[in-house]
């Protein structure tokens, strides 16, 4: 007789965090991604990066349920990911956008306890009613909301409207929003995209401080020094295709990379040098959200 298949249980395994093999994703003729294979472990920080176009973005709306891969597989905490964003992020994925997405005319606080919505059990009659689940339940949410606000920088700020935050606020605030939904997994789609610099730092250390939570963190950034100081891991894909994948340091320094940035040999290319974040940066990325 032959042995049952042993399953895993979610969350207890050690599979990696997120597994995604050969996935890809082609809209009518065109392939944004193209068999891509990528892990993250638990409690790591992996960098996304590509020239625009590359298939970044598609790449992640797979990784959430907002897209079906054509082909290839996602699994998540040692189970297939669930085919709807909703269920995604009750396995336990949040996601942050590459154009802020808050609620502008709710507060602070209402922007976080909304993010909550997926760890509330009371149904709609205790809702309606506002039966004690509800209550109680309400209680905890406010009170994980200001943690959580405390945790971004954003202690104090609770019933400012958002849309008087300022950007770099806003943009903690998403991320804020992002683990009220308590994931397992934080994945960041251009957290600094137009931040100053000390904003740009700030972000850093608060996905290190995150991360000092047990949460992994995938994140897609343009910002070579920003990638570069954050992750374990960086992978770089070009035209839906994975390029490499590596150390930070190994990427940096892979010719292919500099190329795929700035173009072959013959193009030309400005020098590279580490000091100058501008030659670093993909010159066709100065863009504000
Ligand atoms: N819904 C869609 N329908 C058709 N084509 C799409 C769709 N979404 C993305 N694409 C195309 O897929 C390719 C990859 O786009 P994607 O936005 O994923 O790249 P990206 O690496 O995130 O780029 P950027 O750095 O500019 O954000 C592009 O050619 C884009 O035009």
């Amino acid at each position: 007789m032959s042995t049952p298949p042993v399953l895993e249980a979610p969350g207890t395994g050690t599979s990696p965090l997120l597994e995604a093999r050969r996935v890809t994703m082609r809209f009518g003729g065109l392939t944004a991604v193209d068999g891509v294979d990528l892990t993250v472990g638990r409690g790591q920080i992996v960098g996304l990066i590509g020239p625009n176009g590359a298939g970044k973005t598609t790449f992640f709306n797979c990784l959430t349920g907002l897209y079906v891969p054509t082909d290839g597989e996602v699994r998540f905490d040692g189970a297939a990911l669930p085919p709807r964003p909703a269920k995604v992020t009750r396995a336990g994925v949040a996601r942050t956008f590459q154009n802020i997405r808050l609620f502008a005319n709710m507060t602070v606080l209402e922007n976080v306890i909304v993010g909550r919505h997926t760890r509330t059990t009371a149904g709609l009659l205790s809702a309606i009613g506002r039966g004690p689940r509800y209550r109680r339940e309400e209680r905890e949410s406010h009170s994980r909301a200001g943690e959580l606000l405390e945790f971004v920088g954003l202690g104090g700020q609770g019933n400012q409207l958002a849309r008087n935050l300022s950007y770099g606020a806003q943009r903690r605030l998403e991320i804020a929003r992002a683990l009220a939904s308590e994931p397992k997994l934080l994945l960041l789609d251009e957290p600094t995209a137009g931040m100053n610099p000390q904003e740009t730092r700030e972000t850093e250390e608060l996905v290190h401080a995150v991360r000092d939570q047990g949460i992994a963190v995938l994140v897609i950034e343009h910002d070579m020094r920003f990638i570069m100081n954050l992750c374990d891991r960086v992978a770089v894909l070009v035209q839906g295709s994975k390029l490499i994948e590596g150390a930070p340091g190994d990427v940096q320094a892979d010719e292919r990379v500099v190329e795929a940035y700035l173009g072959a040999p013959d193009d030309e290319p400005p020098p590279l040098d580490e000091g100058d974040e501008a030659a670093t940066r993909d010159p066709n990325q100065e863009r504000t959200a």
